[in-house]
């Protein structure tokens, strides 16, 4: 909700209009707008590889929800991924695991990449603290997601902590390092592919430094501005092709 309509769309052309070698085919980019404008985004996309996304859905395909989003419809309207349980839905909107986990599974039923957005809420001073009690708290986050949905559904793993969304600076490297390399590990095994990105303040220098450890980034304002999201993908395309 950073952008109205007018705004939103004129974003998306832009980022249609990114000199063809901002990216290459080794590097996904999605585009998660509001629900109104997600049709008209995946008409303006359409002749390109840019993903759409939702940014939540409702659990039910159909029937007496009024005022939900169905899945089945975002499928319809353009949407490849949905985002959900970001940071906001779990603490304004009440969703729990349970929620998310319920959500995440009507997603895969419709062919939909779930994006699940997972995240401690508070950090602790001390690194090696602030580091397990991330993954305490993240873990049934995760694991209530996996048992949700079709073992071989690909899906990605947003970690954002909370207390870096909205924050001046990204989370410390070691910690995103540390706490996605076990996060991983839930997923192993899997048949689907599970991607995990970093979101939370993330902008330029962000990739390079935890790149071993995560697939890509889940940008916020820093990419509100075409000419920064340009800079970013260029860094992750340097950083990737090392
Ligand atoms: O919440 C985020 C993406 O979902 C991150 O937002 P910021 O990058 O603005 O902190």
């Amino acid at each position: 909700m950073y952008f109205d309509l007018p705004t939103t769309l004129s974003y998306v052309r832009g980022v249609l209009q990114l000199d063809g070698d901002a990216w290459n085919s080794r590097i996904d980019l999605f585009i998660i707008p509001d629900f109104v404008s997600l049709a008209e985004c995946g008409r303006i996309l359409e002749p390109s590889s840019i993903m759409l996304g939702a940014q939540d859905t409702f659990s039910e395909d159909k029937g007496a929800y009024t005022g939900e989003v169905s899945p089945l419809v975002l499928r319809q309207a353009g949407a490849t991924i949905v985002e959900i349980g970001h940071a906001e839905r779990r603490a304004m909107f009440g969703e729990t695991d349970e929620t998310v986990a319920n959500k995440a599974g009507a997603a895969a039923r419709n062919g939909l990449v779930p994006l699940v957005c997972i995240g401690e809420k508070t950090h602790h001073s001390v690194a090696s603290a602030a580091v397990g009690a991330a993954i305490q708290e993240c873990t049934p986050q995760v694991a209530s997601v996996l048992a949700a949905v079709p073992d071989d559904t690909d899906i990605i793993l947003a970690y954002e902590p909370v207390w870096a969304i909205g924050a001046k600076e990204p989370a410390d490297a070691d910690h995103v390092v540390n706490v996605t390399t076990e996060l991983r590990k839930l997923a192993a095994g899997r048949k689907g592919t599970t991607r995990i990105v970093y979101g939370g303040s993330a902008g330029p220098g962000t990739f390079a430094k935890i790149a071993d450890s995560v697939d890509g980034l889940f940008l916020g304002r820093f990419a509100h501005d075409i000419h920064n999201l340009k800079a970013v993908i260029q860094e992750v395309g340097r950083a990737s092709s090392v």
